[in-house]
Formats: structure tokens, sequence, C-alpha cells
């Protein structure tokens, strides 16, 4: 871990120096790190030099003696003083040597000292200008590098060895950035201050990174700051070491640069170093996974966070590049820290958690255990109670099967039952006679006297009338009638006798009700009602379709009826349609076939299901009807008119259907033709009228005396009702007198 640590403090130098070097800018802070080293271990237990001078000369001595070896640098001590420093370089030997290395084929042709040693020993058996030669090929190719040069005076006692000092270290210094690949634009910065040996602290570094320290300036260049560019004073704080490094080394290259150029260079390398920052705490963050073992744990989204974190921090503009060190070293131990200590949070937590969920796990296995016997248990107790209530609902469905067997034994009784009840009803009816006559007085109408009445006496069955004889002598006549109805007898009182055929027409009886009498006598009254009709006045018309509608509603269970209705006119002997729509009452046939119950297949024939539309088709008829006036009534009705109401009725049990009819007629007047003082046509319609009252009067007294031949062919009218006039048939005839 310290060893990271180390590493990361060093990542943001090294970055910075590939930064430099990625843009060929050089900076020298003047001494190399791994000479200062072996200067504090030679120095270690000994009092140091204090004249800064000296140690710069050392280094310089002892990079030579190491470029040229034992051997060729065994002239130059390695801690020379200034004079064995001057006499040791004077001849230009060493120097034109070292440039050789340092530069191959720099100096062609040194010239060398010669073997004897007694004439080598400082060099003066040759002659100056030899010595000279080889000092100007060297200070020549030294200028052309850019490196500082001297004066070959320096040399001499009281010259500036100082000068060749920093004219070697210079030398050494561009050998170093060759070596480490260094290309482009070399630049000496030139530090003149010493380095403190006994506190130099120890720089690690890569094989392959460029030493920050061996950076030089411009020649011509005066140094901007007399602080040494790695003045690490303090071995244990190392953060605080790391930053003045590179904060030395920003300043040095800041120091040389345009104002304008500062803010571009500044932000390239903010962004260097938060690359390789990202790189770094990816990697670390990676082994931190690995070693804790816990990758899952750990995701890429808590790294994300963490980097992206780091970036927002580095990406501030607000930061100046002395904080960036700062900033990227707490991230990093922060966040190497963090990471550890969440992890191993995370891990307890982790086991926390599965132990609790295993704890759980078991207890919902046992819990559901527990529910599965209790289930089964319930499964068997409900499988018993099935059995037990199927075998009860077997016994139920025997039971009520029998019941049914039964209702169905009793309906088929009952339904016999009902056909006997319709026949002994219509017996009934029968036993009261298939021709039924009632005789209704009209009361006097306003304007008559009372006086003048002939109606001598009236009960039940009978009216007896007063016949004023022709000799004088009073006489009097009873009629017997079915019922006689008074003056002030309802409509409802009227019909009451009649309703009971009305079942009959849906039990497949024919019916015919018609009203008899002379004109103005009240057979339209009995029939219809008055003019301006209420619930009170209605008359048997209306009555009977009421009722006929309503008993055929209380029997649509149990049969299905249709009906319809057809309106004649029989009028001079003539059969018209009072319902063709085309308006052409045209002269129709009676046909003699009662298969159909209709004798009139031509006529219309509406269907109809209320009362209320039968009425409606009455009204329609009515205003075809051929009605002129008379000096007996002026609504006298010179003609027969016949309301036809066919009913079938299947039986839903049976499957029987059964065919009634009932005739609702309502006579021409039936005056005598001298009372009514008609002539011309009118004397021909009373004619054809009186002719087929007449022979309806025929047909019927045929039929009362049970006679084989009835008469029926004598007039369209008891054509037309003779199906409702023959055997089967019931006929109610009303016939209304007036005094
Ligand atoms: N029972 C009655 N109570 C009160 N008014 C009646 C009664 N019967 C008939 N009338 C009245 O007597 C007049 C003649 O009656 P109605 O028109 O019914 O005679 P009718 O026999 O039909 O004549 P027609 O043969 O000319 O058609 C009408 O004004 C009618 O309102």
């Amino acid at each position: 871990m310290a060893t990271e640590q180390q590493d990361s403090q060093l990542c943001l130098a090294t970055i910075l120096e590939d930064f430099l070097k990625q843009r060929n800018i050089q900076v020298s802070v003047g001494v190399d790190s791994s000479s200062l080293k072996k200067a504090d271990e030679t120095f270690g237990g000994r009092d140091l030099p204090v004249d800064p001078s000296d140690l710069r000369r050392y280094e310089a001595a002892r990079w030579v003696r190491n470029t040229l070896g034992v051997v060729g640098g065994r002239d130059l001590p390695a801690d020379p003083s200034e004079e064995d420093f001057r006499i040791a370089l004077r001849s230009g030997i060493l120097l034109c040597n070292v440039l050789n290395r340092v530069k191959p084929g720099a100096v062609p042709k040194v010239v060398e000292a010669p073997n004897d040693p007694l004439v080598n020993q400082d060099g003066a058996a040759l002659s100056a200008f030899q010595y000279f030669e080889n000092l100007r090929n060297f200070l020549v190719f030294v200028e052309e590098m850019g490196i500082p040069t001297f004066e070959v005076s320096d040399f001499e006692k009281g010259g500036k060895s100082a000068r060749i000092v920093e004219c070697v270290l210079a030398l050494k210094s561009y050998r170093e950035w060759k070596q480490s690949g260094g290309s482009g634009t070399w630049r000496y910065i030139l530090n003149s201050k010493p380095t403190t040996f006994g506190i130099a602290k120890q720089y690690k570094r890569k094989d392959s990174e460029v030493p920050v320290d061996a950076v030089t300036n411009s020649p011509s260049s005066t140094p901007s700051s007399e602080q040494p560019l790695l003045d690490q004073s303090d071995s244990n704080t190392k953060n605080d070491g790391t930053a003045s490094s590179i904060d030395a080394i920003v300043r040095a290259v800041f120091s040389d640069m345009k104002q304008e150029d500062i803010p571009v260079i500044v932000e390239d390398m903010l962004k260097s170093v938060m690359v390789e920052y990202e790189r770094r705490l990816a990697t670390q963050n990676e082994l931190l996974l690995m070693s804790a073992g816990n990758r899952d744990k750990l995701g890429s989204g808590d790294l994300g966070r963490t980097i992206s974190g780091n970036e927002e921090t580095l990406s501030d503009a607000s930061y100046g590049e002395e904080n960036v060190t700062e900033i990227v070293n707490n991230n990093m131990e922060a966040s190497q820290d963090s990471n550890v200590e969440e992890l191993e949070n995370q891990d307890y937590e982790l086991y926390a958690i599965s132990k609790e969920k295993t704890e759980k796990q078991q207890l919902i296995i046992e819990r559901q255990q527990t529910h599965t016997e209790e289930l089964k248990h319930d499964l068997k107790a409900v499988k018993a109670g099935l059995s037990l209530l199927q075998m009860k609902y077997q016994q139920e469905f025997t039971s009520l099967g029998k019941h049914l067997h039964g209702l169905t034994y009793a309906a088929t009784g009952y339904q016999r039952v009902l056909e006997e009840n319709r026949k002994l009803y219509n017996q009934v009816q029968d036993l009261k006679g298939s021709i039924r006559v009632y005789c209704r007085v009209r009361p006097f109408l306003p304007g008559q006297k009372s006086v003048l009445t002939t109606v001598d006496h009236l009960e039940d069955s009978t009216l007896s009338i007063a016949t004023p004889s022709k000799y004088g002598k009073e006489g009097q006549k009873t009629f017997t009638f079915n019922k006689v109805f008074g003056p002030s007898a309802s409509q409802e009182a009227v019909f009451a006798d009649t309703q009971p055929l009305i079942r009959s027409v849906l039990d497949g009886y024919n019916v015919c009700i018609f009203a008899y009498g002379q004109t103005g006598s009240g057979k339209t009254f009995t029939m219809m009602g008055p003019n301006e009709l209420t619930d009170e006045t209605l008359g048997v018309n209306y009555r009977a379709l009421s009722d006929l509608f309503h008993l055929s509603s209380v029997r649509k269970e149990t049969f299905s009826y249709n009906i319809s209705v057809q309106m004649l006119e029989i009028y001079n002997e003539q059969v018209r349609d009072l319902l063709a729509t085309n308006g052409q009452t045209s002269r129709l046939e009676i046909r003699n076939s009662t298969q159909d119950g209709i004798n009139v297949p031509e006529a219309t024939l509406v269907p109809v299901s209320t009362t209320s539309d039968v009425i409606h088709l009455m009204n329609i008829g009515q205003k075809n009807r051929a009605v002129s006036a008379t000096a007996m009534n002026d609504r006298s009705s010179r003609s027969h008119s016949c309301l036809t109401v066919h009913v079938q009725g299947k039986d839903l049990t049976s499957g029987v259907t059964l065919r009634g009819s009932m005739h609702l007629v309502d006579l021409a007047g039936s005056e005598r033709i001298d009372k009514s003082e008609v002539t011309g046509d009118r004397l021909k319609e009373a004619q054809h009228i009186n002719k087929s009252l007449s022979a309806l009067g025929d047909v019927i007294a045929s039929l009362s005396q049970k006679n084989n031949h009835i008469p029926y062919r004598n007039s369209k009218l008891t054509q037309l009702l003779q199906d409702a006039l023959g055997n089967q048939q019931y006929s109610s005839v009303t016939e209304s007198s007036h005094v």
C-alpha cells in the first residue's frame, strides 16, 4: 500500500514530465537526484561542505569521471578542489573526450597528452597551442549546442572556474536528456543554488521516465528564481515535496512563456492529469475489488460515480494549478480509504442480510409446510363433504323426477279438463240459444213528447205495445225476447249479455252481433256509441273488441292468437271493401267456402293487435261508408256495414289450431217506404235494404225452426253472414225500437 501511495504521488510529476516532453519543453532544475543521493551517502558522517559551488564542482567532476571511466578520468579527482579541477581540465582532453561521448565525432581529432608520465603530470609538456586547439574545438561545438561556455582564461589562476563547472553540468544535462530519448529543442535552465545533500529527498522514478531535475534553460536566459526546483526539504512530508516539485516545474515552464499561451498550457496539463488520474483510479479500484473478492457488490455504478465525482472536481476551472496536486492526492486517498471501508461495511451488511434472509426463508418454508398439511386435511374433509352432498343431490333429483312425472300427468289432465270446460261452456251457450234476440227501447230525444209512446208494458223479457185499432178498439201486442232493455239501460248493461259470446270466438266459434231497427231507432248508438265517446258510452263493438284482446292476452301462455280485421259494406246488393287503401271500393264476390273462415277473400285483411288498431280501421271504414240524409234521420245509413274480426288461435300444448270470427253488423234502417217519402235512387236503396232485411228475417226464422233449407242466397247480407248464422254459430240480435 505504501508503494502504491508513492506511485500515486509521483504520478502527477510524471504526467507533467510526459506532458512537457510531448510538447518539447525542457526545464532543468540543476542536479540529478541520484547524484544528490550519492553525495549524501558520501558525506553521510562528515561535515558537509558549505560552499554550494563546491557541490556543483564535485558533481561535474564525478560525472566526467563516470562518463570517461576510471582510466579516462583518472586525472580528475572525484571531489576536486578548484585548483585540481582547473588543472585536470585545462588541456581540453577530458572535455573533448566527454563531448565525443555526448556527441560522437564532435571533436574529430583530440590533441592527446604524451604517454610519458613524466611529461604528463600537468600537461605542461605539450605546447599551449596544442591544448588551445582542444579547448577551441570544444568551445565552438558546445556553443553551437547552446551550452553555456567559458573563457580559456578561466583555467588560469583567478579565473572563473564556476563557468567551467556550469558548462560541464550543462553538457551532462544534455546527455541525460538525450539518453532519456529527448528530441527537438533542448533548453538549459541555469540553477546556481546548490543542493543540500543532507536533506535531499529520495526521488523514486521509473527507468523510462524523463528526469525532471535534469532539464536546462536557455543559455542566454537568466534564472527567474533562486528557488531550486527540487527543494524537497522534508523527507517525511512527501506530499509537500511532490507539490513543490510540481510547482517548480510549472513555474519553470511558465517563466519562459508568453502570457497568452499559459491558459492553453494549463488546460492541457490539467487534461493530462485527469486522464492519468482516471486510469490510475480505475486500476486501483479493480485491484481493490479483486482483493476484497466482492466484485458484484462494488458495481460499475459506484466506480463510475467515484470517477465522475473526481472528474467534476478536477474540471472545475476555479482551481489553480497549485491546487491540482492536493486535489488529486486527497481524492485518491479518500477514494482508497472510503472504498476499503465501504467494502468492509458492505460485506458485513451482505452477510447480515443474507443470514436474515436465510432465516426468513426457513421460517416461510416451515409455515408453508404447515399450511400444506392443513390444506391436505381440509381437502380430505371437502371431498368427504362433496361425496355426501352428491349422494343427497342424487336422492333429491330422484325425488324431483318423480314429482315432475306427477306434474306432467297433472298438466295433461289439466289440458283435458280445459278442453272439457270449453266444450261445456259452449254447450251452455247453446242451451241459452244460438240465436239470441234482445230488445232495447230508445229514450225520447230532446224535443220529442213522451206522451206519444206506444210502449204499454215492459218487463225483463217481454215488451207490450199498445196498438190502436182501426176500428176504435184498443189492442195490445206482447213480444218476447231474450232480454228487454229499457230507455235507461246503459251501454255496459246491454253488452253484458253479449260478452260470453266473445270467449266463444276465441274457442273457435263464429259469432254475429247485429242491430236491427228502423232509421233513428238507435242501432248505431248501440253498436258504436254516440258521436262523442266516453268510457260509459262506448258501444258493443268497442267493448267486444277490447274483451277479445284482453282474453287473448290472458291465454297467451297456452294459446298463440293471430287476429285480423275486414270491413265490408253492402249497398244496393253490392259488396264493397271499406278498408281499401287505393280508395276504390270495387265490387267483391262472396265465396261459399267456409274452410278458412273468410267469405270475401279479396277484401282487405288487416292484422291487428290492440283495440285502438281496430278503432282506427273502423274510422277509416266509416268515412268510406255511404251515408245520405233522409227525412227520417239525417244520419241514416243507406247500407249495411259489417266489421269482421278473424281469430286464429294455436294451442301451444296440443298444437291444434282454432279458427273463429266475429261479425259486428250495423244494419241499414228498416223504415217503411211510404213513411220515409223517398223516391228515385233513394227509393231503390230502400227497396234493396228492405229486401235484404226480409231475407235475413227468413234465414233467422228458418234457423230457429231448424228447417232443412236455410235461404242464405236470397240476399248478399245473408250470404255474407252465412258462416255466422249456421251450425255452431251464435247470433245476437239487438232490435232497437222507439215509439
Ligand atoms: N239509448 C239511447 N240513449 C240516448 N240516445 C240515443 C239512444 N239510442 C239512440 N239515441 C239517439 O238517437 C238518435 C238516432 O240514433 P241512431 O243514429 O243510432 O239511429 P239508427 O238506428 O242508427 O239510424 P240509421 O238507421 O239512420 O243509422 C241519435 O241522435 C242517437 O244519439
